[in-house]
């Protein structure tokens, strides 16, 4: 890992190009970077997509193993000028990445659509924004779309609900697997135990919240960290559904 970015999870802070000292918060942690990093390493990948650049931790980690491949990297955030006084744009130019990186400050839904028309194509995408529902089923809707075959998405913070949920859907789409966990599917829970017992009751889909019957440790989402790689193209059929 790059010794700027190193030395910022040692001490939790940076010097921005303003001589502010910047106290970093609400970043992805350094394992959980060097998670991101080695899945790109490992699979070679050169285009990678990030939805939440805040003090721009993990877009650092990220771009420095896509550049490392020969890659570029695109940031999309609506609030880097409100909300994080354009901090992670200073970091990452101060890191040397300014020509590597393209930043969009606008809506992901205003964004995403328009990378679409623009026939662009991603092999890697971070998603840490917002958490609720809605708002990630339209990325993932999108995101999906401009994803190469054998590409992949990490979703970050799945131990909140909406994105729990979310995964919980997509996880069981057809051209999609769960690649990986960060930490690793967490133990199967003692509920999951009782309701091996309760599935032999009549009517039980009925009487059982779907939590129940289809665990998350099942689905293999269970940890706060999770990936998916798109295996193939979406051939599902019009009225294709399934219980999430
Ligand atoms: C947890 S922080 C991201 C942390 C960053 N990934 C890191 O490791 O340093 C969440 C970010 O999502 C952004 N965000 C929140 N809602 C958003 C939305 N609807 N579209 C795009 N970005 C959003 C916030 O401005 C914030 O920068």
């Amino acid at each position: 890992m790059n010794k700027i970015l190193e030395n910022i999870f040692e001490t939790k802070k940076f010097t921005n190009s303003k001589n502010q000292t910047i106290y970093i918060h609400s970043e992805t942690r350094k394992e959980q970077c060097e998670y991101l990093q080695n899945i790109i390493k490992t699979n070679n990948f050169k285009k990678s997509i990030e939805i939440g650049f805040a003090f721009g931790i993990s877009t650092f980690a990220i771009t420095e193993e896509i550049v490392n491949n020969g890659g570029s990297h695109l940031v999309i955030d609506k609030f880097q000028h409100s909300d994080w006084n354009s901090d992670g744009i200073d970091l990452v130019n101060q890191a040397g990445y300014t020509e590597k990186i393209e930043y969009f400050e606008e809506f992901c839904y205003v964004v995403l659509p328009s990378l679409l028309e623009k026939g662009r194509k991603f092999d890697f995408a971070y998603i840490d924004s917002t958490k609720q529902f809605d708002w990630l089923l339209v990325n993932f809707f999108y995101i999906d779309k401009l994803l190469e075959i054998n590409g992949m998405i990490v979703f970050d913070d799945v131990s909140f609900p909406g994105i729990r949920k979310l995964l919980r859907y997509i996880s069981q789409f057809p051209n999609y697997k769960v690649h990986s966990q960060n930490p690793s599917n967490n133990r199967i829970s003692q509920l999951r135990k009782l309701a091996k017992f309760l599935k032999l009751l009549p009517y039980h889909h009925k009487l059982l919240s779907i939590e129940i019957l289809k665990p998350d440790f099942d689905l293999g989402i269970n940890s706060h960290c999770v990936v998916i790689q798109k295996i193939n193209n979406d051939t599902r059929n019009w009225d294709w559904h399934v219980s999430f």
